[in-house]
């Protein structure tokens, strides 16, 4: 076994609290072995120093598109259904997979600047992004997008058929970093037999279903007109509702569509930026909170965001949350530093989130020695309204060091940023 220590710091707990310890890994296991006095614990095989820092866990990005950080500032101000149907399809049409590796190592190396260890992906050329986050040492639970409007019956069910494949082909893949889902895009993008066919598939790979849900009015409305019920209701009859499932979004909801994801054990997503830049609406998150539902972070997207910063994100949460309840009480910082932790973790279903011995080694350190994080009355405070992804000094996960003082050891970010600028503006002359 060879150790890694975290040293000098202080550390948040699973409670957050925030004590002065050191913490020890095991890289091979990629656990966390012990967090303590710095006196009790025997010394590492290797030191990374967190004087001045705050250890936390690293964030988990629960819903997303990596490769769309290709698409970033493409296509501004528009609702969803119109920036979807008139930008981002067509241009997704002409990508390679060529562009989907660039773009996922683009986003990945954001994601790791600033402090994110775990995502969850809904995209498609899947093969590319595992061979990413394979490289960069992240952690992911990845799947492949279907949609089949639009497409005829064979194409359909040939795409449903994907995902599962995709699902089988890489669960448990790098060094067991990489989980999968199936991921039908939402309730409205899909037939209902695909849907169907999406749940029994997943549960024949014994991997969960991902799926957009409840994101604008437009997409509830329609349920409501075909199906008779609110579309929670509809993706409940169709099995999509299920322990270990998870749903981005959900900002239009009512109170029995939440009673139906407590009883179910459904996660949800929620996407503040997203939600707010494509004006789809305020999610309900207080009230989610309140019933017992287990809530996530995500940043969707770069096109919709438009970075991938989870601090930026807990920040937007925490605004959107106090507005949408009209209440400055709701969605407190504690709150959004659990759901960008342990909540996004659970949502996704990934042993990380927590600084604790048997934990993943995922964790970040931010450094406190800021004008902007001065002074520190309320680290758990600092977290949420404060901190940016760029006061990220080191990123760990898996117990491996994946950023050390701010330079990105596993993937040459110049060399990505090229590549990504240069694909990025060859993708939109064809598109
Ligand atoms: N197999 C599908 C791709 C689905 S991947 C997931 C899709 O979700 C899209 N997407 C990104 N953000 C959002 C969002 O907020 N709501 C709904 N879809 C989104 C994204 O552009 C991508 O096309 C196909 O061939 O078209
Ligand atoms: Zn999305």
């Amino acid at each position: 076994m060879t150790t890694l220590r975290i040293t000098g710091g202080r550390v948040l707990l699973p409670d957050l609290t925030v004590e002065r310890a050191d913490v020890l890994v095991d890289r091979e296991a990629g656990e966390i072995l012990a967090v303590g006095d710095p006196e009790d614990l025997a010394n590492g095989d290797e030191h990374l120093s967190a004087a001045g820092s705050l250890v936390i866990p690293g964030l988990v990005n629960a819903h997303g598109h990596a490769a769309m950080a290709l698409l970033r500032g493409y296509a501004d101000d528009k609702p969803l259904d119109a920036w979807l149907q008139e930008d981002i399809w067509p241009a997704e049409a002409e990508l390679t997979p060529e562009d989907v590796r660039a773009g996922a190592e683009l986003a990945i190396i954001e994601m790791i600047k600033s402090g994110t260890t775990a995502f969850a992906d809904m995209y498609f050329e899947v093969g590319e992004i595992v061979a990413a986050v394979e490289a960069s040492g992240m952690r992911a639970r990845l799947g492949h997008g279907i949609v089949t409007v639009g497409k005829d019956e064979e194409a359909a069910r040939a795409d449903v058929e994907e995902s599962i494949r995709v699902a089988r082909e890489f669960d448990g893949s790098a060094e067991g970093r990489i989980s999968t889902a199936v991921m039908p895009h939402s309730l409205t993008t899909m037939s209902e037999e695909s849907l169907v066919r999406s749940v029994e598939g997943a549960r024949e790979a014994g991997v969960p279903v991902h799926f957009h849900a409840n994101e604008t009015r437009e997409e509830v409305e329609p349920i409501v007109e075909e199906h008779g019920v609110r579309p929670l209701k509809y993706a409940d009859r169709l099995g999509l509702l299920e322990e270990g499932n998870f749903l981005a979004h959900g900002v239009h909801l009512d109170e029995r569509e939440i009673g139906l994801l407590t009883e179910a054990g459904t996660g949800v997503i929620h996407c503040p930026a997203s939600n707010m830049k494509l004006a789809s609406g305020m999610a309900p998150v207080q009230r989610l909170l309140d019933a017992g539902v287990s809530v996530g972070l995500g940043t969707d997207g770069a096109a919709s965001n438009n970075d991938l910063d989870l601090f930026d994100e807990m920040r937007d949460a925490a605004m959107l949350g106090k507005l949408a309840a009209d209440s400055a009480a709701a969605v407190p910082a504690e709150a959004v530093v659990e759901m960008s932790t342990t909540g996004s973790a659970e949502a996704i279903g990934i042993g990380s989130g927590k600084i604790e011995a048997g934990a993943n080694a995922d964790l970040a350190v931010v450094d406190f020695e800021k004008p902007h994080l001065t002074p520190a009355h309320d680290p758990v405070s600092h977290l949420a309204y404060a901190v940016r992804g760029s006061d990220v000094r080191h990123t760990v996960c898996d117990g491996e060091v994946l950023m050390c003082d701010q330079e990105v050891l596993t993937l040459d970010e110049k060399e990505v940023r090229e590549t990504a600028g240069r694909r990025a503006t060859e993708l939109v002359e064809r598109a």
